[in-house]
């Protein structure tokens, strides 16, 4: 049981299980329970800091994507949190172990945030991460720590969620939600009763009740559960064969059948933040084999 800073990472025991965080981007790189890895990390993923991390649970904020909005569009894809070391600022709680990693202007990757609004938003990110022995939890506050300019964000945990084969898996309780398909650029209505991988795979459910407990379903079982607090969107991604070839940190090539990302966030629109408010928002992700069937 504990937590140890080994300088370029935070690792969390309890009595079985682990979680490792790179304090690049707050990045939980390895969740294992009784020494199964849970999360996927690529092998090719860069962890010095040279690139956001690829797989685990890269950090998106305060924009997801690309966006043309006022203030956004200078703005790389999903931001800067992933590319900021994030100050770890402790223990919170010895048991369960929990931690803490705080980012505001100071400790963010200075060139990135320059380009949101002119690096003119003052903000201040909380994560507390909280290592269960069936659960992982990660826990997010944004406040505007401006005195007196209001400005808006998206957030999101890039949850990439280790599988045996993808071609096994099914994800459920999406049918009957809106959802805009990023290869198509149509939005419609889920119809199938569970979402199925035969090809890349990249969609933005929308506003979806948090009530729904999304989970991956393997060959009939359930290998994870994903549930969220104030995260109404949830994206789900797998790049296939074409997308994986043309990332060079995705490795091993194959590596796809061995991953899917749900991606519980705020990113259909914009928080709104006025000066000292703030928003927090949490992802739960858990074992437990219930098939839990929930419809709209
Ligand atoms: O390559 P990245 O910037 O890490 O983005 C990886 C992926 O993130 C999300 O899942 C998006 O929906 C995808 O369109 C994107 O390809």
């Amino acid at each position: 049981m504990g937590v140890e800073d080994l300088g370029d990472k935070v690792v969390l025991t309890s009595s079985n299980s682990t979680a490792t965080i790179l304090k690049y981007g707050a990045t939980i790189i390895s969740w294992e329970i009784e020494g199964v890895e849970q999360l996927w990390l690529s092998e090719g993923a860069k962890l010095d800091g040279s690139k956001p991390v690829r797989g685990g649970i890269p950090l998106v904020f305060p924009v997801f994507g690309k966006s043309n909005e006022t203030g956004f569009e200078n703005l790389p894809q999903h931001g800067f949190a992933r590319n900021s070391t994030w100050e770890f600022l402790g223990q919170t709680t010895e048991n369960p172990p929990t931690v803490q990693f705080a980012l505001s202007p100071e400790q963010a990757n200075e060139e990135i945030y320059s380009k949101w609004d002119n690096g003119d938003n003052d903000f201040t990110l909380f994560l507390t991460i909280q290592l269960n022995n069936d659960n992982l939890t990660t826990s997010i506050e944004v406040t505007n720590s401006d005195s007196i300019k209001s400005w808006k964000f998206n957030w999101l945990f890039h949850t990439y969620l280790k599988i045996n084969e993808i071609e096994d898996t099914l994800v459920n309780n999406l049918p009957g939600e809106l959802c805009y398909d990023q290869i198509i650029a149509e939005t419609y209505k889920e119809s199938h009763p569970a979402i199925d991988f035969h090809q890349e795979l990249d969609r933005i459910y929308q506003n979806v009740s948090t009530d729904k407990i999304i989970q991956v379903i393997e060959l009939g079982k359930v290998v994870h559960n994903v549930q969220r607090e104030n995260l109404p969107d949830i994206v789900v991604w797998n790049p296939w064969i074409e997308k994986s070839s043309n990332m060079g940190d995705f490795q091993p090539k194959d590596g796809y059948h061995k991953m899917v990302c749900i991606e519980p966030g705020h990113v259909n629109d914009f928080v709104e933040l006025k000066p000292g408010q703030s928003w927090s928002a949490k992802q739960i992700i858990y074992k437990g084999d219930v098939i839990k069937l929930q419809s709209i």
